[in-house]
């Protein structure tokens, strides 16, 4: 069984109305492409800076959606009335239009490399407090927010959870773009024998933030099967379940994995936000 998946590698500007249209335009066109289950970039309808989460911060649920696919919604700041805290949220849509997982960012992107980058999102988000993992027609999928690639532990319990694929919306930078990016994907992937895609949002040099871009899937064996450069874009990829469960027979890593021996790492836990 395959089924293909798009990542919309979106321009996004400061004009949310634009945003929001652009990412619904191109929603359309992956899924007349083919797509069943389609991905937008981490905060697709804001630019990405601590300064901007407040002003174009959403309650969730509130939105709209309209196609054939399951929506992995990227993220947006999101406004949580009850107590005044900001949070980096994805939310995912199912073909009918339910809003059918939330995912608040749980690793925030606080960084310090002298001279290149600093950045620290806790100045104005709090974290999530739960992995998330939500069922599709396809098999069960894994959803992470850009630097919570970095942490293993979290692609690892989902894919002991069953997922197929991880995404992971994400704005890498210009400094750890090329240094890590692709390297932490391939790394989740093979590690856990399963699919990794990631959405960037397009690179805008006038912006405060210039995100890497390069949104890209890789398959179970750690191959890239699709990418792109910095511009806006749609990249597809088929998402092969027998392929999978070949590369899991022929190297069995998954099958022999020593728990009795790894009990250093917290026992699995799933809290809820
Ligand atoms: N938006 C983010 O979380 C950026 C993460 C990033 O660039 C990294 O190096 O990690």
């Amino acid at each position: 069984m395959s089924f293909k998946i798009a990542c919309i590698q979106l321009a996004v500007s400061s004009d949310k109305s634009k945003n929001l249209t652009n990412a619904k335009n191109k929603i359309l066109e992956a899924s007349k492409n083919g797509a069943k289950i389609i991905c937008l970039p981490e905060c697709f309808n804001s630019l990405y800076g601590t300064n901007y989460f407040s002003q174009y911060a959403e309650n969730i649920p509130n939105g709209e959606s309209e196609s054939k696919a399951y929506i992995i919604g990227g993220s947006i700041p999101e406004r949580e009335d009850s107590t005044g805290k900001l949070y980096n949220t994805c939310t995912v849509y199912n073909p009918e239009g339910s809003m059918i997982a939330k995912h608040r960012k749980v690793h925030l992107f606080d960084i310090d490399i002298p001279g290149k980058i600093t950045f620290k999102e806790s100045d104005s988000l709090s974290a999530g407090n739960s992995l998330t993992h939500f069922d599709t027609k396809f098999g069960k999928i894994g959803v992470g927010i850009c630097y919570d690639i970095r942490f293993p532990e979290m692609a690892m319990i989902a894919a002991q959870e069953g997922c197929i694929v991880m995404f992971y919306p994400g704005a890498f930078n210009m400094t750890t773009g090329p240094l890590h990016w692709e390297l932490l994907q391939r790394a989740r992937a093979l590690d856990n024998q399963f699919y990794v895609a990631t959405c960037s949002p397009a690179r805008d040099m006038s912006a405060t933030y210039n995100a890497w871009g390069h949104s890209t899937v890789v398959n179970p064996s750690g191959a890239v099967i699709a990418t792109t450069d910095h511009e806006e874009s749609i990249i597809y990829a088929d998402i092969d379940l027998d392929e999978m469960k070949s590369i899991r027979q022929s190297i069995p890593t998954t099958l022999q994995k020593r728990y009795d021996l790894y009990t250093k790492i917290t026992s699995i836990t799933s809290n809820s936000n």
